[in-house]
């Protein structure tokens, strides 16, 4: 039987942890699937490394694993880190303030049977996937994020800036070593450089819904890495 890692990335979700935890546990023990969640905290001084220690006491730790870093070192590393400590043939990397529901997720893994696909990514932008609870601006910023991607690069994937996803683990392993992004605009650095490899990728669409709990971590400096990472693989590809 095959199984599933889940790369949790967490800074401040000490609220949001316990509930995505059980979702999680409830969506893969509902439907038979092998399962271990890696999370990794970045020294979060809101006390979610507590919360993990006592889901680790609940879940076990076979299930369970906390895999913190020293300080806040950006999304895209965290999922780099929390790789090594996966041992399933699938990984699932997807956010911790349930933006990114765990009911998804038995949709993602009967697509890639049903496909063999390399990856299989959420969409907010086709089908019925979208976005709820954002602002304007938000939505502007993220809208601009993907249209500027498909401009330049044009990798046929409706949602490059999204971080639910789905990866073969070897697949995971060859296009994280390739990428160099350090926060928020890896997602779109790997899936243009999954593409520009040859995988396969498939889509389901996703509501995304805005955190109830806690702050949003994207910062200006992550729209300012965006463009830069934009334009040296424009250049590169
Ligand atoms: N360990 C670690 N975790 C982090 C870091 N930065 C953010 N996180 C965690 O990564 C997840 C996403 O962070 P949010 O701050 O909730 O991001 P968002 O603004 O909701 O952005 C989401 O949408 C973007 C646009 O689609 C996505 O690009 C982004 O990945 C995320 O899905 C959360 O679980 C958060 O705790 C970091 O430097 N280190
Ligand atoms: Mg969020």
């Amino acid at each position: 039987m095959a199984k599933y890692s889940v790369i949790l990335p967490t800074y401040n979700e000490r609220d949001n942890l316990p509930i995505v935890t059980w979702l999680l546990a409830k969506a893969f023990n509902e439907n038979k699937i092998d399962w271990e969640l890696v999370i990794v905290d970045d020294a979060s001084p809101d006390g979610t490394q507590d919360i993990a220690k006592e889901l680790i006491k609940i879940y076990g730790a076979d299930r369970i694993l906390l895999k913190p870093r020293p300080g806040l070192l950006g999304l895209g590393t965290a999922y780099v880190h929390g790789l090594q400590f996966c041992s399933g043939d699938f990984v699932i990397i997807m956010d911790a303030d349930f933006s990114h529901h765990p009911k998804f997720i038995p949709k993602f893994i009967e697509l890639q049977k049903k496909h063999n696909y390399d990856i299989v990514t959420g969409t907010r932008y086709a089908g019925d996937g979208g976005v709820y609870g954002w602002d304007l601006k938000r939505k502007i910023i993220s809208r601009t994020a993907n249209l500027l991607a498909t401009v330049l690069l044009n990798p046929g994937v409706s949602d490059l800036t999204g971080s639910f996803r789905l990866y073969r683990r070897e697949v995971l392993e060859k296009v994280i070593s390739e990428t160099t992004s350090k926060g928020y605009v890896f997602q779109m650095e790997m899936m243009v450089r999954a593409k520009a490899a040859g995988c396969t990728v498939g889509e389901v669409p996703i509501s995304f819904v805005d955190r109830l709990y806690g702050e949003s971590k994207l910062s200006s400096s992550e729209i300012v890495q965006y463009v830069r990472g934009l334009l040296l693989l424009w250049r590169t590809f």
